[in-house]
């Protein structure tokens, strides 16, 4: 088994990691944040302006995409990249989260998962073997495994059994993926266990995947109990392959989280919040909609070079929220995801002139609540 994963540099300080992922559509530098674009976009941005703030790969979701259009449909397009005229990496969920996130209308079996469209209620059933079909039909870059995502809290007996089923769908799914273009990742479960997950990433590894991603995480657990569960099991994550931790985060998630060893984060923060009027700033979060930001002509964030920030006010931007415009949702996401992206890049420098713990130190420093 060869690694995708090229490191670069290690900090010498903590377990923070500088490196590559090389993919079929291009190389992703690492540590990286990934754009969420689950129904084949990413609310309210163009790939152009995802481009432009210097996005490197997205999500996409093999429930959703499957669900609607159908993953023949758009395999009859060339595949997902050709479908939404985006030609960079994509990442695609098994589905895993989203069909357990429909906790009645699923039903679990050692043959897959049962479950009602939550569009129209009809009955459906995925495999592991077809979550794997489906993602080479969307051609995606990198291919996640089906998994039970063990909600918290979850006793150890039922930690036990959705861990070793997911762990015989991992090796189903790597027996129905062979070719070697796209990657596919296993995923540890374990739920809030570290020793059911330890013994989830020596059966993973003994099966082989190209990346190895935490999942069961960030599912309303305390953020200590998530940093704690990240510590420990990334440290025993091969250290020559990429380690993705799922669904995180807050940026102080993201810098928490690089400091302990991870390569790879998605979230639906910076795209859901700036819908709803949250924006990210280096000096913390900013409620648009907020009285004093009425007729305040700076840009969000002095400090951010964006889109939105070179063009527009506080002052406009409030207007457009409170005016339900669609532009609202636009230039409040292009900013938000130029925040994360830049954050990620700023990591990245950092680590390659091995001085991430100050920058870990100077990132709190600035943050005031706003
Ligand atoms: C569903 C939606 C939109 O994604 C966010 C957000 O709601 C929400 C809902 O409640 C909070 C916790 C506040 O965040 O949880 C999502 C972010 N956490 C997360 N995403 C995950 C995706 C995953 N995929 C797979 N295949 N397996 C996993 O174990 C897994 C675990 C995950 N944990
Ligand atoms: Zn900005």
């Amino acid at each position: 088994m060869t690694s995708p994963f090229t490191l670069h540099s290690q900090a010498s300080d903590c377990a923070a990691r500088r490196g590559e992922v090389r993919t079929l559509h291009g190389t992703v530098q690492t540590p990286v944040f990934m754009p969420v674009g689950t129904q084949a976009t990413v609310k309210g941005v163009t790939p152009e302006n995802l481009k432009e703030l210097g996005a490197q790969i997205i999500l996409g979701n093999t429930y959703h995409l499957y669900i609607r259009p159908g993953h023949e449909l758009i395999r009859s397009f060339g595949g997902l990249h050709k479908f939404m005229n985006w030609d960079q990496p994509i990442l695609t969920d098994s589905g895993g989260f989203q069909i357990f996130s429909l906790k009645d209308l699923t039903k679990i079996t050692e043959e897959g998962a049962a479950f009602k469209s939550h569009l129209d209620g009809s009955k459906l059933f995925l495999s592991p073997e077809d979550a794997v079909a489906v993602q080479e039909a969307l051609g995606s870059d990198i291919m996640m495994c089906l998994d039970t995502c063990i909600p918290y809290p979850a006793t150890r007996e039922e930690a036990i059994a959705s861990t070793d089923l997911t762990g015989r769908w991992a090796k189903r799914s790597r027996a129905a993926h062979k070719e070697r273009g796209q990657l596919l990742f296993g995923i540890i479960q374990g739920g809030m266990y570290p020793d059911l997950r330890a013994k989830a990433v020596e059966e993973l590894v003994e099966v082989g995947f190209d990346g190895y991603a935490l999942g069961g995480l960030s599912v309303g657990e305390p953020a200590e109990l998530m940093m704690e569960i990240t510590e420990e099991i990334a440290a025993l994550m091969p250290a020559d392959y990429p380690r993705y931790l799922m669904g995180v985060g807050t940026p102080e998630n993201l810098v928490e989280a690089v400091y302990r060893g991870i390569d790879m984060f998605d979230c639906v923060m910076p795209t859901r919040n700036a819908r709803n009027g949250m924006l990210f700033t280096s000096s913390g979060r900013l409620v648009i909609k907020n009285a004093r930001h009425q007729d305040d002509q700076r840009p969000v964030d002095e400090e951010c070079d964006c889109y939105t920030c070179r063009h527009y006010s506080r002052a406009y931007l409030r207007h457009l929220f409170m005016a339900r415009e669609i532009l609202s949702s636009q230039l409040n996401t292009i900013h938000n995801l130029h925040y994360y992206v830049g954050l990620m890049a700023r990591i990245r420098k950092a680590i390659e002139e091995d001085r991430f713990a100050q920058f870990r130190q100077e990132f709190y420093a600035k943050r005031t609540v706003e």
